[in-house]
């Protein structure tokens, strides 16, 4: 892959919470296409994300999106779309109600509403109110709203966190055919997203630790974050098909092909 134009760039980019230096001088380049930003639990992935959609303001040093501060500018942020984790809603609206409110502040009516909700499959939960929904509902309604309007790019704040296997497929398959939508997307989840990956940037301790193409960090990433598993004193199972994750306590098998690193 070609490395494309510069979309996002932060030089310096701080940002503190009273004492706590969430970001501590992170300089990088986000090129066009699909990055995924990786990190441990606290190292601040959703500081600098929240920080490049202008929901916060940088203590110190600057970011820029297609070339502007971020901070107040609707000319950029009509620009992106984005879903926060956890996914933050009105709880007595319906789905359909709040898509359509939230279409119409960028200019769409109910026709994009219809076109969003066949993406992630929403459509057989939209008309109950949000109270009601699952996690996994929540997030693919909190999916569906990020795509209203073919934003040029998209931030996706843990895509493929409490959704089933189903799902999770969909929203890979869905983000790889967006064609030439650039998206920045923050998984614990990588595994699954590698495949469809132009870049990586890995964020620990408010600092980048690694930021390159997806095929020359892959290695790199798997040592830093392929989970090193242990079997400790559990028995092994005693009669075929007896699992030995499936106890009567209720504990479930750890799920295939995914990694968080929590
Ligand atoms: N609004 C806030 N007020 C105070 N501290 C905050 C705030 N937001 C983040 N922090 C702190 O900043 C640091 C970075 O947090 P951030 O949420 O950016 O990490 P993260 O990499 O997204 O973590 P995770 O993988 O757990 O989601 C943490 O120490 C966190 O407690």
């Amino acid at each position: 892959m070609e490395v494309g134009q510069v979309i996002i760039e932060a030089k310096n980019l701080k940002k503190t919470f009273g004492n706590i230096h969430a970001l501590d001088g992170v300089s990088v380049e986000i090129p066009e296409g699909i990055t995924l930003v990786l990190g441990p639990n606290g190292g601040g992935k959703s500081t600098f994300l929240k920080l490049a959609t202008g929901v916060y303001r940088p203590s110190a040093g600057e970011i820029r999106v297609f070339g502007e501060n971020p901070w107040n500018n609707w000319r950029v942020k009509k620009r992106f779309g984005v879903a926060y984790d956890p996914p933050a809603f009105p709880q007595f609206t319906t789905g359909r109600e709040w898509l359509t409110l939230f279409a119409e502040s960028k200019g769409f009516g109910g026709e994009e509403v219809e076109r969003v909700a066949e993406l992630f499959d929403v459509r057989s939960f939209l008309d109950e109110r949000i109270t009601g929904y699952s996690s996994g509902m929540l997030k693919r309604l909190s999916l569906t709203q990020a795509f209203i309007g073919k934003p040029e790019l998209i931030f996706l704040d843990e895509p493929l966190a409490n959704i089933d296997f189903e799902s999770m497929g969909r929203v890979i398959e869905v983000i790889d055919g967006m064609g030439k939508t650039n998206f920045v997307i923050i998984s614990h989840i990588w595994e699954p997203l590698m495949p469809i990956v132009d870049w990586v940037v890995v964020i620990g301790n408010g600092k980048v630790v690694l930021s390159g193409k997806a095929e020359e960090v892959q290695e790199d990433v798997e040592k830093l974050f392929k989970p090193r598993v242990r079997r400790g004193g559990r028995k092994a199972p005693s009669s075929p098909g007896q699992e030995g994750w499936q106890t009567p306590g209720g504990d479930k098998p750890p799920e295939a092909g995914t990694s968080a690193t929590e």
